[in-house]
This record gives C-alpha cells, structure tokens and sequence, in this order.
C-alpha cells in the first residue's frame, strides 16, 4: 500500500523525547562526514568533537541478580568539548540491576570514580559504522525536557561498534522486560530502529492513515492486489499447511486470514496502527478461523513473538516499490522473526525504469507555474518566484497509470531480494541507467514501477504495477526532467537513479540522464547532453484521472466464488 500524503501536519501535540534528543544531536554535530576527518594522538581518526575510544567488549560472569557487560576503553571525553579526554583509559560498563539500567563509566584503575547514565533517558546514536554518540538527560534538565550530557564513541571497527551498541540494546531491553507487566511475553523496547530513524510526527501521520478504515478499503478494492495475494497463499498451500506465520503489518488482517484459510498452524498479525483493533473484530467475525490468528499490536521492530516463524507474508510495498520505507520493516522482521529457511511472501521485488517520451505531460507541468509569471498580480510582479515555483513543480514525481507506448526504449530493472537484502542498503539505492532509444523523440524522464514475485513451493506469482498491464493502487511513477533531451533511434543514453532515505518515510531521488556521443544513432547527429533533477517522493504529483484510478483494474472482480482469477504470470 501507500500513503501518498504531501505538506507537513499539524497540531501533533508535543515532540517526545526522541526527538528533542535527535534535534540536539543535529545541533551539536553537523552531520556531515567530511568534518570527521582529523586524527588523534593515538593515531586513529577522530570523532567530530575530537574524541577516539577503543573497546574491547568482555563478559563478566553473572553474578546473583546482577549482569553486566563491561568494554575496555582507550580514550573518553564529555561533549560538546573541545577539551582533552575525560578518562586516560576509561571502562564502560553496563550495569543491571532489578529496577536499574546505567551505563556505567570509569578509570580502569580507579572504579570508584564513576561517570553514570541512566539507560532510560540515554540514547545512543550510531553516526557511522563506527562511530556514536551516547546522549542523556541529566536530572535538572529533565524538567525541562532538554538532553546535555553527551559522549562521542569513536570505535576501532565495525564489529566493536556493533557488540556495544548490541550490549546497549540488551540492557535496555532487559530494563524494559524489568518493568513490563505485559501478558503474552508481549513486550515493547523503550527505543527501537523504526523509532531512531523515523521523525516521530510523520509516524504519528502514517499510522493514523492506516487506522482508518477507508484507506484499509482503498487496498482491498485494489483487486489487482489483493487477487494477486489470494492466489499467492491458495496455490501455495503447502507453504502454509501447518506452519507459523507472521503477518507483518496486518492492517484489516486480510493477509493473516488468507494463510489460515490455507491450513496454517498459527498466524501473527502483527499490526502498529489502531487497525489492529478492528483486525481483532474482523478475525473474530470469522471463528472458523480466529483460533488460530493472535493480533498482536505494536511495531514489527519492538514487539516479541513466543515463536520463530516458517514464513512472512506482508504487503510492505509503497511507491516505486520503496516508499514508505516498509521494507526495512519487513526485512527486521525477517531477522527478528523467520527461521533462516524460511520462506518469505513476497520473496523479491524489482525497480523497472525506462525513458518515456510525453510532451502533453511536459506542457502540463511547465504551465503550473504559469501563474507565477504575471507581471500585475493586484499590481504586484509574481515574475522573481516563477523560476523557484517551476523548479518545485519539477521536483515532484508524478504519480498516474500512463499509456507505455510512451516508453522509448527497453526498460532495465534493479532486484531487490528480500531474502537477503540488509536494512541498511534500503538506506541508498543506486542504480546506473543505460538504455539504447528505439525511435528518436524527445526524452522528457525517466519512468518507473516495480512488481514482486511470491516465490511458492507449487507456483511461482508476479504482482506487476506496469504500465499496460491493469492499473493498480500503486500506478506508475515518473521523474520529469525540466530540460528534456533530444534523442536519435539507436542513441544510447546513460546515467544513475539515486535514492536516498529520508526520516519522513519516504526518499529524495536524483535523477541523472545524459545521451552519449559514441553508439549507433549518435552519428546521425545528436548533440551530448545532460539533464539532471531531484525529486521527493514523499511529495507527488498524483494525476490520477479518475478519483479511483485502479477501477481501470475492475474487470478484475472481487473473488467471491472460491475461483482464482488469472492474473499476469512472468
Ligand atoms: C500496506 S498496508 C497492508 C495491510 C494489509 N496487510 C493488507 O495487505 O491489506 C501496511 C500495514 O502495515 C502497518 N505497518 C507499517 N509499518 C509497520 C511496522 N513497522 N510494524 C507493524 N505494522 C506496520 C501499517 O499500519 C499498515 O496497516
């Protein structure tokens, strides 16, 4: 599904913690890699606020009611500070004790000198693979709700950073496990990665959308999907017939009642949004098979499941495959949850990507910014914010079903197997364009759209959202270039589609496409050139010419009748 929302909302109350936490962070550091370049004494590069801290993670035995997991560090300072270290050669140390979670730090030959922070108001905050910064609120400034206390971690190599940043997570966990009181082994972390990395008021966003019945509905009625789905699990069956499954974001629960319909032995729909509750009502409205589904209500990255699972299915898909960063949702779930031979409905998704040649569309968005150019505007000159307004219009993808004869070349796509893809590569996607023209035209962007692939024992399905083929909730997107390029058949072109995540859930694209001197047509005339552009997915152009596009797609009846529908094979 997806949640095409533009502008920022309003009136979301007061920020959490979280992220009065991430914006001091911001405001100490510049995030920028370029400013962590010096080196300290020792030799090992230095943190942005001249910090390096080597650490060897050693386990201390437990002790009765007490864990702990303490690193041997080689240097530590407070931020913000351009002082020399605190410690000459400090210990870190996590400290658990019933009630109490601290973080504990000290001269290695001096352990009654102890700097400590409270695990819950800490937040640790990886700035590279290895590299963090540790911050907490310090009792007075509690009240009023701002964080001073910060330590920057320079680490000697990823594996360091990441066994302390484990320890880190562990102690919080177990504070957490401490202080719930939750049935069901149901227990929520007071931080998780969806959290670190998501702005809080977009999430707050994302999940009212998707409380709400209607849009639950939107992709229901998407029959295209949800046809597609149906066979998925029915033809299948033996990936299902006795097997635990965990539905990753139930919504209505659809997907959890199509897998016990097909014999599965218990399913999770786990499910973060207030749907969760109507999923309950509906799973229990169908006691055949309610006894074997458990809704369970929190975010796939915090909630705790009593068993792995044999197989995911999830619908995690948003526009241009990627959008709404679901993904990596899906994907944390598959680590959290799934057997390692498990299976995975979907199983692989694929970006396609094709220039398209389309004047109407071109005119369309030039002219939006036409009111721009009035020079007697109330006897005001508008002219200075036409460049600016052109420029934002551009930077919007579009978002509709358009005829694919408009493709004018071949398209190229980029796997994404969900399998084995980390979470971190959801972070960047790039990916070389090359393509060879079919006629010459006009080139006026890049086209996209993606399909996924449940890869079943019994039967392989694609769920395609391509152009020709019915429309879907999903369409197609398209980047358009402000400066179009002219083209020769045979001509190839060259570039790179670049997709970077943002905190909003969603990914500013940059867009780069150049035609080529050298190849088949470039000696019937065509001139080099390079046309370049940024867009923000999170902020479409949806030029959708019915209200309900996908009704294109309604040849394709909702299965009532126990009949599966053919739908596109690959
Ligand atoms: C595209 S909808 C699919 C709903 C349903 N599975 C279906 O196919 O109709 C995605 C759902 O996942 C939920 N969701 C998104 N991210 C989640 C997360 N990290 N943990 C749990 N649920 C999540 C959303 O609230 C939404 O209801």
């Amino acid at each position: 599904g997806d949640v095409i929302v533009s502008g920022q909302s309003q009136g979301l109350g007061q920020q959490c913690s979280t992220n009065i936490i991430a914006d001091e962070v911001k405001q100490m550091f510049s995030l920028d890699k370029a400013a962590a370049s010096t080196a300290c004494s020792c030799g090992k590069p230095l943190g942005m606020a001249g910090v390096c801290l080597k650490t060897e993670p050693v386990e201390i035995p437990q002790r009765q009611n007490e864990k702990e997991h303490e690193f041997l560090l080689a240097s530590l300072s407070q931020l913000p500070s351009t002082s020399s270290p605190s410690f000459a050669s400090p210990v870190a140390r996590f400290f658990l004790l019933s009630g109490i979670a601290e973080l504990h730090i000290h001269e290695e030959l001096e352990p009654k000198r102890v700097d400590s922070f409270d695990l819950r108001t800490t937040q640790l905050f990886k700035l590279s693979p290895v590299q963090a910064v540790c911050i907490s609120a310090s009792p007075e400034a509690k009240e009023k709700t701002t964080y001073s206390t910060g330590i920057l971690v320079q680490f000697r190599n990823e594996k360091e950073c990441s066994s302390f940043y484990r320890a880190f997570e562990l102690a919080k966990k177990k504070l957490s496990a401490q202080d719930s009181d939750l049935p069901n082994k149901i227990l929520s972390l007071s931080k998780s990665t969806f959290d670190e990395k998501t702005d809080p008021s977009s999430a707050k966003m994302y999940f009212h959308y998707y409380g709400q019945l209607l849009h639950q509905q939107n992709m229901l009625e998407d029959y295209v999907r949800t046809e597609a789905y149906y066979a998925a699990v029915t033809e299948n069956q033996a990936d299902f017939v006795g097997r635990v499954v965990v539905d990753v974001g139930a919504g209505s629960g659809i997907l959890s009642l199509f897998a016990a319909q097909a014999g599965a032995k218990h399913v999770y729909a786990v499910e973060a949004s207030e749907m969760a509750e109507y999923a309950s009502k509906l799973i229990a409205g169908n006691p055949l098979l309610a006894q074997r589904i458990t809704v369970v209500k929190g975010k796939a990255e915090e909630i705790e499941l009593p068993e792995k699972a044999d197989i995911l299915i999830s619908e995690p898909m948003g526009t241009l495959l990627v959008n709404e960063r679901m993904l990596e949702s899906y994907v944390i779930a598959r680590d959290r949850f799934l057997v390692p031979t498990g299976k995975m409905f979907p199983t692989l998704g694929r970006m396609h990507m094709a220039p398209f040649c389309d004047q109407n569309l071109y005119v369309e968005i030039a002219n939006n910014a036409l009111f721009w150019q009035q020079e007697a505007f109330y006897k005001v000159d508008l002219t200075p914010l036409h460049e600016p307004a052109s420029q934002e219009y551009f930077s919007q993808p579009v978002v509709d079903a358009f005829d694919e004869r408009l493709l004018v070349a071949q398209s190229i796509s980029h796997v994404i197997d969900f399998k084995s893809v980390k979470e971190e590569d959801l972070y960047e996607i790039d990916i070389p364009l090359r393509f060879i023209c079919t006629n010459g035209s006009q080139i006026h962007g890049l086209a996209c759209w993606f399909d996924v692939l449940f890869n079943g024992s019994t039967t392989k399905r694609w769920l395609t959202t391509a152009p020709g083929e019915p429309t879907t909730h999903w369409y197609q997107v398209r980047c358009v270039l402000s400066q179009p390029l002219d083209v020769m058949p045979g001509q190839e072109i060259t570039g790179r589609l670049h997709m970077i995540a943002h905190s909003a859930q969603s990914y500013i694209i940059h867009v780069t496409m150049s035609t080529e001197l050298s190849g088949p047509g470039a000696d019937q005339g065509g001139n080099p050139q390079t046309s370049s552009a940024k867009y923000n997915l999170k902020d479409p152009y949806l030029r959708m010419l019915q209200p309900k596009g996908f009704s294109l797609a309604q040849d394709h009846k909702p299965h009532h009748d126990g009949q599966i529908q053919s739908l596109t094979e690959h």
